[in-house]
C-alpha cells in the first residue's frame, strides 16, 4: 500500500507537523500502543482503547468459528443477511461487502418504510446479524425485537436466525445468551469507529460470502510501517490530516469515484468526525462533493486518481486511516477515542419519548413541505427559507442537511432493468432527497454536506455538536403512513424516529445554531417540491 501525499500549498505546515512527530517519537509509540499520547487526561480511555492495532493478529481467532457458522448458514439456505447496527457496528461491512460485490442488507435506520422494505425480503431466508458493542442503542434494539416477533408471526425459531456481535458483558450478551442465540464477543479494547477488523467488521462480511481472512492479511502486511519514521503511510495520512486543520484547511471532500473500494468515505466520515470533532476544534468529513471550492477544503481520494490519495487495498486501508486519525487527534490536542456530545441527543430522545412533543405552529407552509424554526428575514416560502440558511453559513462555516427519511424511496421511482441505466439513475436522483446536497452545494462555496437520520447521529452527529460552532442545520423529517410497531416497547418505529430528529434540532439549538426542520406532509411531493426549489434557487 502507498500513501501519496500532494499537500500543495500546506507542504511547508504538513512537514512540520510530521517533523515534530518524528522527534517526539509518536509513530513507533502509536504503533506500539502507548496510550499516553494524548495527554493525561486521554490517558485512562486511550488504555481501553488501542486494541485495533494487533486486530489483523488477534481477529483471527475468531475464524474457525465464523467458517462453521458460514458453511452452516449456507446448508440451510439463508441467503439473505440482514445487519442491524449503527455507526461503527455496520460502517465497515457496508464498504466491505459493497467492494467485494456481495449482498448485504443494512439496518441503521428507524425509517419505518425501509425497515418493512427489509422484512418484506426472503423473511423465510434470512439470518440477521444483531451488532452492538454497548448492547444497549436503541435503534439495535428495537430492530432486533421487530425481527424476533416477525420471525415467530412466520412460524420461524429465531434462534436459528439471530446472530449477535457485541462485548462481553453488554446487555445484549445476556438477553442473546438467555434466548438461545450464537454470540460472537469482540474486542472490548477496541471503540466502535475502530473495529472495522475486528467481530464487527468481520462476522456480517463472511456471512454475506466476503474474503475476510484476505481483509486481515491484506492489514497484515501493513502493519510493519506504522511503527517507521519514514514510509509509513499512516504517519504521512495523520501529519496531512492535523496539518492542514491546523492550517485552517478543516473540511475533507473524500472521492472515491474511480477507485476499487465502493463506499469507503462513508466508514471515514464516522471515524474522523466522531473522533475529531469536539471542544471546539475537529476535521469535518464531507462526503459527495466534487472539488475544494474554498481555501478551507481540499480533496483526498480513495484509490490510483488525484492530488493527494490514498492507495491501497481495504484491510490496509482500515488500519492506516485509524492511526492516521489517532495521529491527527495528537496533532489537535484533543482525545481520539471518545464522544462527549452524542449522548446530548439521545437524552432529548429519551425525553421526547416518555411524553407528548411540543412541536408548535409552523412558520410556513409551502405545499407539502411545512416549515419549523427561526430565521432572519422573514421567508415567504420554500425558496426564502434555502436562500436564508445558505445566507447563515459563516466564513469557514458549513450547511448540514439531515434527512430523517427512507434512503431506499427514491429506487421505487424507476425499477432496475427497465430501461438504460443513466435514465434509471437519473430518475432515482430526481426522487432522491440527497440531491439536495449537489443542488445546495452548486449554489454556495461553503462545504454542504448530507446524512441520513438516525445514522450520522453516529458519525458526523458529534461533530455538528461538539466542533467548531459554525454549523447551519437543515432537517428533515416527513409524514409515516405505515408504521412499524416496536414489540414490548410503548412507542413506534415512526415514533421513535420523530423523537430522534426533535431530539437532535433541541441539541443543536441549545447551541445557537440556526436550525430549521422541514416536514414532508407528503414525502414523495415533498422531496420532488424541496427539489425543485432548489434547482431554481
Ligand atoms: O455498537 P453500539 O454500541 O450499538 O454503538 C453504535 C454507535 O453508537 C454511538 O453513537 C457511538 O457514538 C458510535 O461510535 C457507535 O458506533
Amino acid at each position: 500500500m502507498t500513501v501519496e501525499v500532494f499537500p500543495g500549498d500546506a507542504a511547508e505546515a504538513v512537514a512540520e507537523v510530521r517533523a515534530r512527530l518524528v522527534a517526539d517519537g509518536v509513530p513507533a509509540a502509536l504503533a506500539a500502543g502507548s496510550p499516553a499520547l494524548w495527554g493525561p487526561a486521554a490517558q485512562p480511555e486511550a488504555e481501553i482503547r488501542l486494541g485495533w492495532l494487533t486486530l489483523p493478529q488477534t481477529s483471527r481467532e475468531l475464524l474457525p468459528e465464523l467458517a462453521k457458522l458460514v458453511e452452516r448458514v449456507r446448508a440451510e439456505g439463508l441467503e439473505h443477511v440482514v445487519l442491524a447496527g449503527m455507526g461503527g457496528s455496520s460502517l465497515a461491512p457496508e464498504v466491505i461487502c459493497a467492494t467485494e460485490d456481495v449482498p448485504l442488507t443494512v439496518l441503521d435506520t428507524t425509517d419505518p418504510g425501509q425497515v418493512r422494505r427489509a422484512l418484506a425480503d426472503r423473511l423465510d431466508r434470512t439470518i440477521l446479524v444483531v451488532s452492538s458493542k454497548s448492547g444497549g442503542t436503541v435503534e439495535t434494539d428495537s430492530h432486533r425485537r421487530i425481527y424476533e416477533q416477525a420471525f415467530r408471526d412466520a412460524g420461524i425459531d429465531p434462534a436459528g436466525r439471530i446472530v449477535v456481535v457485541t462485548d462481553p458483558g453488554s446487555p445484549l450478551e445476556k438477553t442473546a445468551t438467555e434466548l438461545g442465540y450464537q454470540v460472537f464477543l469482540a474486542d472490548p479494547n477496541v471503540g466502535g469507529r475502530y473495529s472495522a477488523l475486528s467481530a464487527f467488521g468481520l462476522v456480517p462480511s463472511a456471512l454475506a460470502g466476503a474474503d475476510v481472512t484476505r481483509l486481515l492479511d491484506d492489514a497484515a502486511a501493513i502493519q510493519p510501517l506504522l511503527g517507521q519514521d519514514e514510509g509509513n503511510p499512516g504517519l504521512e495520512l495523520g501529519a496531512l490530516l492535523g496539518g492542514m486543520a491546523l492550517g485552517g484547511r478543516d473540511k475533507l471532500i473524500l472521492r472515491d469515484s474511480l477507485s476499487d473500494i465502493n463506499g469507503l468515505p462513508d466508514w471515514i466520515e464516522q471515524l474522523i468526525a466522531e473522533s475529531t470533532g469536539k471542544e471546539g476544534k475537529g476535521i469535518l468529513p464531507v462526503v459527495g462533493a466534487e472539488a475544494a471550492e474554498a481555501h478551507d477544503q481540499y480533496v483526498v481520494n480513495i484509490g490510483a486518481e488525484g492530488d493527494i490519495r490514498v492507495e491501497g487495498p481495504l484491510g490496509a486501508q482500515f488500519l492506516v486511516w485509524e492511526y492516521a486519525t489517532a495521529i491527527a487527534g495528537q496533532v489537535l490536542g484533543i482525545d481520539p477515542f471518545n464522544q462527549p456530545n452524542v449522548a446530548e441527543s439521545k437524552e432529548n430522545t429519551a425525553k421526547i419519548l416518555g411524553s407528548a412533543p411540543e412541536i408548535g405552529a409552523p412558520l410556513l407552509v409551502d405545499g407539502p413541505v411545512e416549515v419549523y424554526g427561526e430565521l432572519h428575514g422573514h421567508p415567504k416560502n420554500l425558496a426564502d427559507v434555502l436562500t436564508a440558511l445558505l445566507q447563515a453559513v459563516p466564513a469557514e462555516g458549513y450547511l448540514a442537511i439531515m434527512a430523517y427519511l427512507d434512503r431506499e424511496a427514491a429506487f421505487d421511482a424507476a425499477p432496475l432493468g427497465a430501461g438504460d441505466f443513466e435514465q434509471t439513475a437519473e430518475a432515482w436522483a430526481a426522487a432522491d432527497v440527497a440531491t439536495l446536497r449537489s443542488l445546495l452545494d452548486y449554489r454556495t462555496t461553503h462545504a454542504v454536506t448530507f446524512g441520513w437520520g438516525p445514522r450520522f447521529l453516529h458519525s458526523t452527529g458529534q461533530y455538528h455538536k461538539g466542533g467548531p460552532q459554525v454549523g447551519v442545520f437543515l432537517q428533515i423529517t416527513g409524514a409515516v403512513t405505515d408504521d412499524v410497531a416496536v414489540p414490548g416497547k410503548p412507542y413506534t418505529l415512526g415514533q421513535l424516529q420523530f423523537a430522534q430528529a426533535l431530539g437532535d434540532i433541541g441539541a443543536l439549538r441549545s447551541r445557537n445554531r440556526p436550525a430549521v426542520r422541514l416536514h414532508l406532509t407528503d414525502r414523495e411531493a415533498g422531496v420532488a417540491h424541496l427539489l425543485a426549489v432548489a434547482e431554481e434557487l
